[in-house]
C-alpha cells in the first residue's frame, strides 16, 4: 500500500517522449524525493530500465499504463508489472469487477518475497471527459457524478485501493468507499493556466477541501519554464 510518508507529495506526470527528457527534467530537482508518474508514452519509449533507475533514486512511482482487456491478458500483465516494484497500477473500471479481481490476483502473485504489492486504482470517466460527451458518446444516461460514483464502488468492491477522479467527485466516494479509499486526482491547474485537453480541472487548494486525497499534475511542471518552483507552489498550495 501507498507509504503513509509518500501520501501527501503532488505526482508529476512524466511525460516525455524518453528517458533522456525525464531525467533532464529530475535533475532540476537535485535529488529531492519525489512521486512521479510514469505514462505510456514514457515507458513504451524506455521500459523496465527507466523504472530501475528512478526507484534506485530514491523516487516513488505510479506506472500509469491504465490496462482494459480480457481478465486474462491482466491477471497476466499484472503479475509482471509487480514484478517491478512500483507502488502504483492503475486498469480502467470499465473493464468490468471480473477484471478487476483478476489485476489484484496478478499484482499478488507478482509482488516479490517481503515486498508490498502496488496499489491498484481505477480510472472511472477521465477527466478530459464532459459529461455531454460521456452521454454522446458512451450512452451512459445518468450525470458524470453518478457514473464516477458507481464505477468507483465497483472497483471498491473488486477489491481495488482507490479510483482515479476529478475532485467534483471525490467527496463522494469518500462518503460512500470510506476514507481509506484512494481518490486520486489529475486535471490540477494553478490559477491562471492553461487547461489543456483537460475538461474538469481544479487548483490544488480546491482538490484538497472537495476531498482528493493524491493529486497528479504534468504540463503545469514539466513545460513550467521554472520546474522547481512551479511543483514547490503545487505542493505548497496542496499542504496548505
Ligand atoms: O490515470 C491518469 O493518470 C489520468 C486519468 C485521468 O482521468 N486524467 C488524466 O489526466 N490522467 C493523467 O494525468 C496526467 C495529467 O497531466 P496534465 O494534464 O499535463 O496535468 C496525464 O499524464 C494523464 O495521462
Amino acid at each position: 500500500m501507498v507509504n503513509g510518508t509518500f501520501k501527501n507529495l503532488p505526482i508529476i506526470a512524466l511525460d516525455f517522449p524518453n528517458g533522456g527528457e525525464a531525467e533532464q527534467f529530475l535533475n532540476n530537482f537535485d535529488g529531492q524525493q519525489l512521486f512521479v508518474k510514469v505514462g505510456m508514452e514514457l515507458y513504451y519509449q524506455a521500459g523496465a530500465e527507466f523504472i530501475k533507475a528512478l526507484k534506485d533514486n530514491g523516487h516513488m512511482i505510479f506506472l500509469d499504463l491504465k490496462l482494459h482487456d480480457i481478465p486474462n491478458t491482466v491477471h497476466r500483465a499484472m503479475k509482471v508489472l509487480a514484478g517491478l516494484s512500483v507502488d502504483m497500477v492503475n486498469v480502467h473500471a470499465a473493464g468490468g469487477s471480473e477484471m478487476m479481481k483478476a489485476a489484484i490476483h496478478g499484482l499478488e502473485e507478482g509482488t516479490k518475497a517481503g515486498q508490498t504489492r502496488p496499489a491498484l486504482i481505477a480510472v472511472t470517466q477521465l477527466t478530459s471527459t464532459s459529461e455531454e460527451q460521456m452521454q454522446r458518446e458512451q450512452l451512459i444516461n445518468c450525470s458524470i457524478d453518478k457514473s464516477v460514483l458507481h464505477y468507483a464502488m465497483l472497483a471498491r468492491d473488486s477489491g481495488l485501493d482507490g479510483v482515479v477522479c476529478s475532485a467534483f467527485e471525490a467527496a463522494a466516494i469518500e462518503k460512500n468507499a470510506g476514507s481509506g479509499f484512494l481518490r486520486v486526482t489529475p486535471g490540477i491547474r494553478m490559477a491562471g493556466n492553461n487547461s489543456n485537453d483537460q475538461k474538469r480541472i481544479v487548483t490544488p487548494s480546491d482538490a484538497r477541501d472537495m476531498g482528493s486525497s493524491m493529486i497528479v499534475i504534468g504540463r503545469p511542471v514539466t513545460q513550467a519554464e521554472d520546474p522547481v518552483l512551479s511543483y514547490g507552489k503545487v505542493l505548497t498550495e496542496w499542504e496548505r
